[in-house]
């Protein structure tokens, strides 16, 4: 079964909860863009108002963390409601410690490579990780256009998984809409992170099974 995660970095931020409401009934998670102005170039959410929504749904919050830096944070999502944090391998230098600290916090634990960024750069953790995102737009803003490249990343993971018994989730975040999401899905991936593609539209329901239906 593929997974739907709405990212709301395109949905109202003056009415998140019911936005959020309004697509819950036909997503899996709620895909959460947190961003520092510092490891990308625009500045978004922090753990604030993933404590806000955290009432608001039953579905598990994805958090992506595009921050230098997390260790120092990774407390502050999971006590304001997480349930999911990914960090950027490009981020830490010390990966393997990253994923024990958000693994030992109790939720579970993702690792994110770039568009630039090879799967080989995330090897040592696939063993650890409960989730792997695939990049495919250059991260920090919603809108951009799916970079196909990351399609290779995908089968590669998918490969990987099946080769070494892992059990991490391969999930694609950036550009992802009717006309990409096929290809993430026959390339191997198991979540679809879409932000513009459902919270642009006027319907969202109707982005949603579009977008299902595309498969
Ligand atoms: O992590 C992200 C950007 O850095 C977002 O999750 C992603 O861009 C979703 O937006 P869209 O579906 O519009 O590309
Ligand atoms: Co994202």
């Amino acid at each position: 079964m593929v997974k739907i995660a709405p990212s709301i970095l395109s949905a109202d931020f003056a009415k998140l909860g019911e936005e959020i409401k309004e697509v819950e009934s036909a997503v899996d998670y709620i895909h959460v863009d947190v961003m520092d102005g510092h490891f990308v170039p625009n500045i978004t959410i922090g753990p604030l108002i993933v404590d806000a929504i955290r009432p608001v749904t039953d579905l598990p919050l994805d958090v992506h963390l595009m921050i230098e830096n997390p260790e120092h944070y990774i407390q502050a999502f999971v006590d304001a409601g997480a349930d999911i944090i990914t960090v950027h391998q490009e981020a830490c230098p010390h990966l393997h410690r990253v994923v024990q600290q958000i693994k030992q916090a109790g939720v579970k634990a993702g690792v994110v490579i770039n568009p630039a960024t090879p799967v080989e750069s995330i090897e040592y953790v696939l063993e650890n990780v409960d989730l792997v995102l695939v990049m495919t737009v250059n991260p920090g803003f919603g809108g951009q256009s799916f970079i196909p490249s990351g399609l290779n990343k995908i089968k590669q993971l998918f490969d990987l998984r099946s080769e070494h018994g892992y059990s991490y989730e391969i999930e694609v975040d950036g550009g992802v809409n009717q006309d990409t999401a096929k290809q993430c899905i026959d390339a191997g991936a198991d979540v679809l992170v879409a932000g513009s593609a459902i919270f642009n539209k006027e319907n969202r329901i109707e982005a949603i099974k579009a977008i299902k239906e595309s498969l």
